[in-house]
């Protein structure tokens, strides 16, 4: 048995490294100054008592901000692979994708540790933000088809949050570049699809429907199609998942309180469930097997 291990303790190598004056360091590759340096909380301002739960709701927007710059990232090396044909890069992004969604939805079990009470006492702080304002959530919900040029006001005030949703708004969705792709490989997507207003919301197209029962009749024959909308699937699937944990942290947390982003609340969340990003696949399960 070695000496550090009889005392519990483990032996630091004569090899690692500790001077870092000249050299490039852990906290000063990641910016972590920065980083760190970013949790102000309000409640501690102007004489107040700082809430001990306001670091927790700043570090729960912050962590999915993150994520989000990194979904988004992905999304958009996922649309970008698929208007050159390269399907399997495409894949990967979007597989990557949905590991993220699945810890952002675990992750509304911190928050929800977070009580009405509690919440109540540094509320007021928030004055009128809200993750409604939320630019890369936006970018995003377009990003998957979920298009709505009024989302654009509230980012006047803000070039660059503007810029970056008004690019999601203009550029082709993901389900958009799926379908230009299935076009080039032969599938008969009508024009009127491939020309739409790509700025409008994707809306139900009957049409697709026969295209999609016969790739999903016979998965063999279409195997790279197949899979695709599978994953398109699972994509929606877990933003419905993060959607519904957000509305019920609403809930438990302000009840059916109007939203400090002037919103009803929990029923403008709510209305937020209806919609769908790929509808033909799911109309798709029906004529499964008929
Ligand atoms: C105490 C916790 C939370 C409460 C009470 C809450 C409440 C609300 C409410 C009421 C709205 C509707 C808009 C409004 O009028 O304000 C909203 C929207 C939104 N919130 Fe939260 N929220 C919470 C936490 C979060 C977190 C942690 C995130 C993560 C970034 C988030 C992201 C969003 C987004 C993206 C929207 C827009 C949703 C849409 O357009 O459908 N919220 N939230
Ligand atoms: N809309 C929330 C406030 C809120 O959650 C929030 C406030 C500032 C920044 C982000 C927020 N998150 C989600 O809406 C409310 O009505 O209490």
């Amino acid at each position: 048995m070695s000496e550090g291990v009889e005392r519990n303790t483990r032996t630091i190598e004569g090899s690692v490294v500790t001077d870092f004056a000249h050299r490039m360091s852990y906290g000063g590759y990641l910016d972590l100054d920065t980083l760190l340096s970013a949790q102000r909380p309000l409640s501690g301002e102007s004489g107040g008592e700082e809430h001990h739960d306001e670091l927790l709701f700043i570090i729960q927007h912050q962590t999915t901000e993150l994520w989000l710059k990194l979904v988004l990232h992905e999304l958009s090396a996922a649309c970008r692979m698929l208007r050159e044909d390269r399907l399997a890069p495409a894949l990967k992004c979007i597989a990557r994708v949905k590991h993220i969604q699945k810890t952002l939805t675990e992750q509304w079990s911190v928050l929800a540790t977070l009580t009405p009470a509690e919440y109540a006492e540094f509320r007021g702080v928030l004055g009128n933000a809200s993750g409604f304002q939320s630019a890369q959530y936006r970018a995003i919900e377009f990003t998957l088809g979920n298009k709505n040029a009024g989302m654009l006001r509230v980012f006047e005030s803000d070039p660059a949050a503007h810029a970056l949703v008004k690019a999601a708004l203009d550029a082709p969705s993901l389900y958009d570049e799926f379908l230009r792709m299935l076009a080039r490989s032969g599938y008969d997507i009508p024009t009127a699809v491939l020309e739409r207003d790509v700025t409008q919301a994707w809306q139900f197209t009957p049409e697709l429907v026969p295209v999609f029962t016969a790739i999903y009749d016979d998965p063999q024959q279409n195997w790279a199609a197949y899979e695709t909308c599978e994953e398109l699937v699972d994509l929606e699937d877990n933003f419905q998942l993060w959607r519904f944990r957000h509305l019920k942290t609403v809930e438990r947390i302000i009840g059916m309180k109007s939203g400090t982003g002037g919103s009803s609340g929990a029923s403008f969340l709510q209305r937020a469930l209806e919609l769908t990003f790929f509808p033909e696949l799911f109309a798709v399960r029906t004529e499964i097997g008929r």
